[in-house]
């Protein structure tokens, strides 16, 4: 697997809040590749705090990694969802005789809505997570600044986004600061709720905080590998 990274590589991975980057922590065990800082919530904040930390310091991978929401068919609470595109999804316009009722950037001939993932990594990440204790799913992930919090948007998501596994918010943030540096990109979401009517009270956190730190856990080995081979 050729990843263009190297022992000397060092990896960024971004959280939204501070229990998301020790889990992030817990599971990186001291390995020395990686640093982990703090996005903020919002694709907003996680943009402007990315850009920040690599105007100052080069990295060769850049993960955002976190909680999230998952679509039931899909994504279990949890279990871990690993992107294969990172999208924004209400970036756009709303447009009553539109089919879905909303026109994307893209179609609206302002950039692009998706970044793509590196999917090598990715996808040997998935396979190093399944056979563990927690279930692995690889999907595009969707990035919102709002929650949401009704089942009809939940609907509409899903037809907008065919096989959408989880939202959250800041992965298109994240990777948009390192995809316009030509960084490679990868994001980590661990299920701790459903997407669909609002029941904050239900919320997995410490599950889906444990499944994170899982996940993690498989890095440093992933990476050794990568530089190795
Ligand atoms: O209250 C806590 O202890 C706590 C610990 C860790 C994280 C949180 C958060 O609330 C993190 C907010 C973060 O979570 C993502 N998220 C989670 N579920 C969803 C969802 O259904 N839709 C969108 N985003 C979701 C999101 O990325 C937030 O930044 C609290």
């Amino acid at each position: 697997m050729n990843a263009d990274l190297s022992a000397k590589s060092r990896i960024l991975i971004m959280t939204a809040v501070e229990a998301e980057r020790e889990a992030v922590l817990r599971g990186l065990q001291g390995a020395v590749s990686f640093d982990v800082c703090l996005a903020g919530v919002g694709p907003v904040s996680a943009a402007a705090s990315t850009a920040s930390l690599l105007a100052k310091t080069r990295y060769d991978l850049v993960i955002s990694a976190g909680i999230g929401g998952g679509f039931q068919e899909r994504a279990k609470i949890g279990s871990i969802v690993i992107a294969s595109s990172i999208i924004a999804a209400d970036l756009g316009a709303e447009a009553p005789d539109h089919p879905e009722s909303f026109s994307s950037v893209d179609e609206l001939g302002f950039g692009s809505s998706i970044v793509p993932v590196q999917h090598k990594l990715s996808s040997c990440l998935v396979e190093r997570i399944s056979g563990m204790e927690a279930l692995v799913c690889y999907g595009p992930v969707i990035t919102l600044s709002t929650v949401t919090g009704t089942a009809e948007t939940a609907s509409k998501l899903a037809r907008r986004f065919p096989g959408v596994a989880a939202e959250a918010m800041e992965g298109y943030g994240v990777a948009l600061a390192a995809h316009q540096l030509d960084i490679p990109v990868v994001e980590i979401r661990a299920i701790s709720n459903y997407v669909g009517p609002r029941q904050r009270e239900l919320w997995k956190i410490g599950d889906a905080l444990k499944s994170l730190e899982l996940a993690c856990s498989k890095l440093p080995e992933l990476f050794l590998e990568v530089t190795s081979s």
